[in-house]
């Protein structure tokens, strides 16, 4: 199973994504994959060290395109660099027998030649690798924006998951992501409605992702349990008598099902 998980900022993509890939790694092996230019994810799973993100590895772009990472148009520069052997070398092993790996890629400064660079091409190499070859389920925590997923790898990705929230900002939001989703050959696109204080909210939520024709997997509660996890700096999971989480392990099982 290889998911994207996207929405407008400040929606919950990355409580949801790491959540998810702590639910799903009990019983299979997870990679998630940081590429939402917040970085977020390590923290929300209570990681205090810090990671370094891919897309400063000054070094290691110089070594595998042959060209510093800040080079743009006009330097020659490989444009399929080696990179199998990086998923395993660049992860962080959240929990020690390895079933869940957490990958930063970081963010690459848009130039105006459209992210032709030394890093851009390093960071998209080693995404399709992994959503592409990997037998791994694969959440992606990303940005609304979806141009770091080339064709490629987004035909790989069993589902796009936009996360809304109560309100139409959000909804537009997803209007737009599915249609560029569609445009570059993403099979699915489901919605999660977080942040959800009533059934009012959920009908009205339902009723206006029906309209653009997105199917609603699950909606997750207002808890203040996420916002203690946060201030506290701990994963979700350890907070075991939350609503969302319990509406989280719901979805993943739904996910379950319907991706395999
Ligand atoms: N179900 C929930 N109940 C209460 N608070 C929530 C819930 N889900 C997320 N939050 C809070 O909303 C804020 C944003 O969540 P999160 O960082 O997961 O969103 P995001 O979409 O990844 O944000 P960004 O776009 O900045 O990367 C956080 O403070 C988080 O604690």
């Amino acid at each position: 199973m290889k998911i994207a998980i996207t929405g407008k900022g400040g929606v919950g993509k990355t409580t949801i994504s790491s959540t998810l890939a702590c639910i799903l790694s009990e019983n299979h092996d997870v990679f998630a994959i940081d590429a939402d230019p917040d970085m977020n994810l390590a923290s929300s799973l209570g990681i205090t060290e810090k990671i370094e993100p891919i897309s400063s590895m000054r070094d290691l772009i110089r070594e595998r395109t042959g060209a510093d990472s800040g080079s743009s148009f006009g330097e020659v520069f490989k444009i399929n660099p080696k990179i199998t052997d990086l998923p395993e070398k660049l992860s962080f092993d959240y929990k020690k027998d390895g079933s869940l790996k957490i990958m930063v890629m970081g963010t690459v400064e848009k130039g105006g030649d459209g992210c032709v660079c030394p890093a851009a091409v390093l960071l998209k190499a080693l995404l399709r690798n992994i959503v592409v070859k990997k037998e791994e389920i694969v959440i992606l925590d990303m940005e609304a924006g979806i141009e770091h997923l080339g064709r490629k790898t987004a035909e790989s990705v069993d589902a796009m998951i936009v996360v809304v929230e109560p309100g139409l900002k959000s909804i537009e939001t997803a209007e737009r992501i599915k249609k560029l989703a569609t445009d570059i050959g993403i099979k699915k696109v489901l919605a999660i409605l977080n942040k959800c204080s009533s059934s009012e909210q959920k009908d009205f939520v339902e009723k206006n992702l029906l309209k653009i024709n997105i199917e609603l997997i699950g909606a997750i509660p207002m808890d203040n349990d996420v916002v203690m996890s946060d201030m506290e700096g701990k994963a979700l999971m350890s907070y075991k008598n939350s609503n969302a989480l319990k509406s989280i392990k719901k979805i993943a099982s739904e996910l379950e099902i319907l991706l395999g």
